[in-house]
């Protein structure tokens, strides 16, 4: 569904250049529920608007199925905003109308794309869990319900691609335990691939897989154990989200990997190391011919 490669995205200021992606790979199959995890400033924001088709990559390959995000121009990048991918934010009154019922605000971006669809729009409110409250206006529902909605608009124009930017973020944990339910239940039942940005690491226990990112660039994957386990069900008392994932550093194609800040910290690596092939594993050490040469 999403191939990055050598994702590059520069922001320029006045005579200031910030480079949020430095060469970021991912990929995203069909139907998959992930999480994007990573500090402040890390690039997390900056990924999902390129793949959202907020903002335009710099440099790079990126593919969200059919459509090639580096290349498009802007008429088709309307479509695919409008057709191929739902977007959440965090601050959800990016996307509703304060005036409208909960309905109406669902029913608009149908209205935008001449799909108007009252039957449709009205079960994905029921879906949601707001089937009594569909026609109050937005304005007398209380923020966690109005990120449900926010939920449903996203999905009005039936797309294939969910993003969502720390969509649990200004939400109490129960309510953020039913937000990650409904998405479960859009991932299994419509086989959206939902991607979510995050910097709650309890939301990482509910998806199948997740990624770290670290400086622009996707630094550790973390996948599910257990294919079978049903990550929908709440945790058991003491189990967090690592004993539920493996964690992997992820090597680029050209072999390139992040070490840790804290391994190279602690081993008083700085910008050089000695790496040695022992059979079958790889060493990394402080560099030999400096060792005890305090001025390296
Ligand atoms: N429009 C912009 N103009 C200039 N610099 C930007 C812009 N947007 C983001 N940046 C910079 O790019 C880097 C990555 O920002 P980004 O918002 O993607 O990080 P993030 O991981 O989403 O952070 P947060 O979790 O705080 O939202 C940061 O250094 C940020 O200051």
């Amino acid at each position: 569904m999403i191939h990055c490669e050598g994702l590059v995205k520069i922001y320029k200021a006045d005579d200031l250049e910030v480079v949020a992606l430095q060469g970021l790979n991912l990929s995203v199959k069909p139907g998959e529920m992930m999480a994007i995890i990573g500090n402040s400033g890390s690039g997390k924001s900056t990924l999902l608007n390129i793949l959202g088709g907020l903002d335009r990559p710099s440099a790079g390959q990126v593919q969200v199925g059919p459509w090639n995000l580096l290349k498009v121009n802007d008429e088709d990048l309307v479509k695919y905003k409008r057709d191929t991918v739902g977007f959440i934010w965090q601050n959800n009154a990016r996307n509703l109308l304060p005036f409208l019922t909960a309905l109406e605000n669902v029913e608009m971006p149908m209205m935008f794309s001449g799909k108007l669809d009252r039957v449709y729009a009205k079960q994905l409110l029921e879906w949601v869990g707001l089937k009594d409250r569909m026609h109050n206006k937005l304005q007398q529902l209380s923020g966690g319900e109005q990120q449900r909605v926010a939920i449903a608009i996203s999905l009005a124009n039936k797309p294939q691609l969910l993003l969502a930017d720390e969509p649990t973020g200004s939400v109490d944990s129960r309510t953020s335990d039913v937000i990650m339910d409904i998405f479960r239940r859009f991932n299994r039942e419509l086989g959206l691939t939902i991607v979510i940005v995050t910097h709650d690491l309890s939301l990482a226990g509910k998806v199948d897989r997740v990624v770290a990112i670290r400086d622009g660039l996707t630094s550790t994957e973390f996948i599910k154990r257990n294919p079978n386990l049903d990550l929908s069900l709440p945790l058991s008392e003491g189990q967090n989200a690592e004993e539920i994932h493996e964690a992997y550093i992820v090597v680029d194609r050209v072999g390139r990997l992040q070490i840790p800040k804290e391994y190279l910290q602690a081993l008083a690596i700085g910008d050089k190391a000695s790496m040695e092939f022992d059979g079958d594993k790889i060493v990394i050490t402080k560099p030999k011919s400096l060792e005890g040469d305090q001025s390296a």
